[in-house]
């Protein structure tokens, strides 16, 4: 697929929604470079699930403009949304199928050929650990191993950008951690971006960016090591920046 050279994984211009009266994005506007995690950071309600579901395509496009690799959501959806994988907050698996049959599942409505689906589950199945549990029910696993066959199932097709919507809700606090690295390294392995949205500032890592998200607008895109450096801690960012009055927005770098 032809893609503009040196395009950010995702690009959000000037993005605005709202629910009827209830604004949830305004004036909106972040980059989610190629490789590597950024953290989409903001408290609840802030419009994070918003701003995913409009990158998923399932609300009317607004004002403002959604590009995945450089192809706009408005004029070229199907190759935007075949350059993405999403994992949504509520869980989406075939409880009563095997891990590999949901696999297969999906695979199949991508217009995967058999044979590459087969190789491609084990590969993803090995880098998410899951190979063994592959011909278990879905419904005999616990809610980490869950979440982390949602995430090898929307990386079949080999997207270059994977969405991840709060995936940490319920799980309990040594099986956060372990997602939060696995993902960490699925985005150092392959140069996959990874756009992570959460609450939590414990799951943003060193090396990540962050986009902090609060009351509708972006209130700072910087990379973490920034945010430390500038407000001792990344809680005392989030804290600063999710203070009203609003502080002055800092720069992009
Ligand atoms: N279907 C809807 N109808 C009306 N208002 C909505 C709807 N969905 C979200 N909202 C409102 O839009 C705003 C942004 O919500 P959104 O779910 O995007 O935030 P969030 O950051 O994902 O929050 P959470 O962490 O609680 O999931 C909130 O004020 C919310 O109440």
């Amino acid at each position: 697929m032809t893609e503009p050279a040196a395009a950010a994984a995702l690009a959000v211009r000037s993005l605005s929604f709202a629910y009827g009266p209830r604004v949830a994005l305004d004036d909106v506007s972040f980059r989610v470079p190629a490789g590597g995690v950024t953290a989409l950071l903001g408290p609840n309600g802030a419009g994070k699930s918003t701003l995913l579901t409009l990158t998923a395509g399932l609300l009317r496009p607004p004002p403002g403009s959604l590009t995945v690799l450089g192809h706009d959501m408005a004029t070229a959806p199907r190759k935007a949304l075949a350059r993405m994988g999403i994992v949504f907050q509520q869980p989406t698996l075939d409880l009563d199928l095997t891990v590999a049959q949901n696999l297969r599942v999906f695979a199949a409505l991508h217009g995967l050929p058999r044979r590459r689906t087969e190789a491609r589950m084990a590969e993803e199945l090995d880098r998410l650990d899951l190979t063994a549990r592959a011909g278990e029910k879905v419904r005999a696993l616990n809610g980490g191993h869950r979440r982390r066959v949602e995430i090898a199932r929307a990386l079949l097709h080999r997207p270059a950008l994977l969405l991840l919507d709060e995936p940490t809700v319920g799980l309990d606090v040594p099986t956060r951690a372990a997602l939060v690295a696995h993902v960490h390294a699925l985005a150092l392995d392959d140069g996959l971006a990874v756009l992570w949205t959460t609450h939590l500032i414990d799951e943003v890592a060193a090396g990540d960016r962050v986009v902090v998200l609060h009351k509708a607008k972006v209130r700072a895109e910087a990379p973490a090591a920034t945010l430390v450096a500038d407000h001792g801690s990344l809680a005392n960012a989030f804290a600063a920046l999710t203070a009203d009055p609003p502080p002055v927005q800092e720069a992009a770098q």
